[in-house]
């Protein structure tokens, strides 16, 4: 089957998992009661507050409610929507006054560039928010790399470990699945794309599994093409 696109995840993917559990989790832990309480009244921030109250289950939750549950979600990492769409507005900051940078491994960089001059297709697929995955490729260690993207995906098309969120992302680019590959260090994740029908590959960048039923590599620089 001839691969015409690349979906990728980011964390543990295209980018070192300590950059996100290190810097992105405990700049937003740290910024976020402040910023809930000075952005308490837009439109967007009044939004995520409904969506937590709503996963919350508790409809009258007041801020300081609110607060101490998306800091409870951060330390559990729970990819809870209403979280990363909070995630995503507080790292503005953080990327613009350029506390950080977005990391991205060597190898991701230049094969992505390679990959798409060959002409294929790249997407992203991350539980973080399109706009937290736009700030990263967009302010990363090597510069704007918005362009090479085609689309950018996040739990509001569905989750991360659940077939129908691959079906609907191959549905939105426009191809068959098996003329999609998609990239994760998590074999769930790889497994909810195969049954979608998408080709896979699991990304081991520190250990290599004992076992695995999806081709794996440690590097990008390892991924074939062809013959998936
Ligand atoms: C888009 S950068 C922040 C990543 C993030 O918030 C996260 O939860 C990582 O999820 P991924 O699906 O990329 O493993
Ligand atoms: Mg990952």
């Amino acid at each position: 089957m001839t691969i015409k696109a690349i979906l990728t995840d980011i964390e543990g993917t295209t980018t070192d998992i300590n950059f996100v559990h290190k810097v992105l989790f405990p700049y937003a832990y740290d910024h976020l009661a402040g910023y809930l309480r000075g952005h308490e009244q837009d439109e967007i921030v009044q939004s995520v507050l409904e969506d937590a109250r709503a996963e919350l289950g508790q409809p009258e939750a007041d801020l300081e409610t609110l607060i101490r549950a998306f800091l409870g979600w951060i330390e559990q990492d729970k990819k809870v929507t209403a979280l990363k769409t909070l995630q995503g507005l507080i790292w503005v900051a953080g990327y613009e006054q350029q506390d950080f940078t977005g990391h991205l491994y060597d190898d991701a960089y230049e094969y992505l560039q390679k990959w798409q001059q060959q002409g294929l297709k790249l997407y992203v697929f991350s539980s973080g928010s399109v706009k937290a995955q736009k700030l990263l490729f967009g302010y990363s260690d090597f510069g704007d790399l918005t362009p090479l993207f085609g689309g950018y995906y996040d739990t509001t098309t569905g989750h991360k470990r659940e077939a129908t969120a691959y079906r609907a992302i191959a549905a939105d680019i426009g191809l068959p699945a098996a003329e999609i590959l998609f990239l994760s260090d998590i074999k769930e994740e790889l497994d909810a794309a195969r049954e979608a029908g998408m080709a896979t590959t699991l990304l081991a960048r520190d250990q290599l599994p004992a076992q695995s039923d999806h081709t794996v590599v440690q590097t990008f620089q390892q991924i074939t093409l062809t013959n998936i």
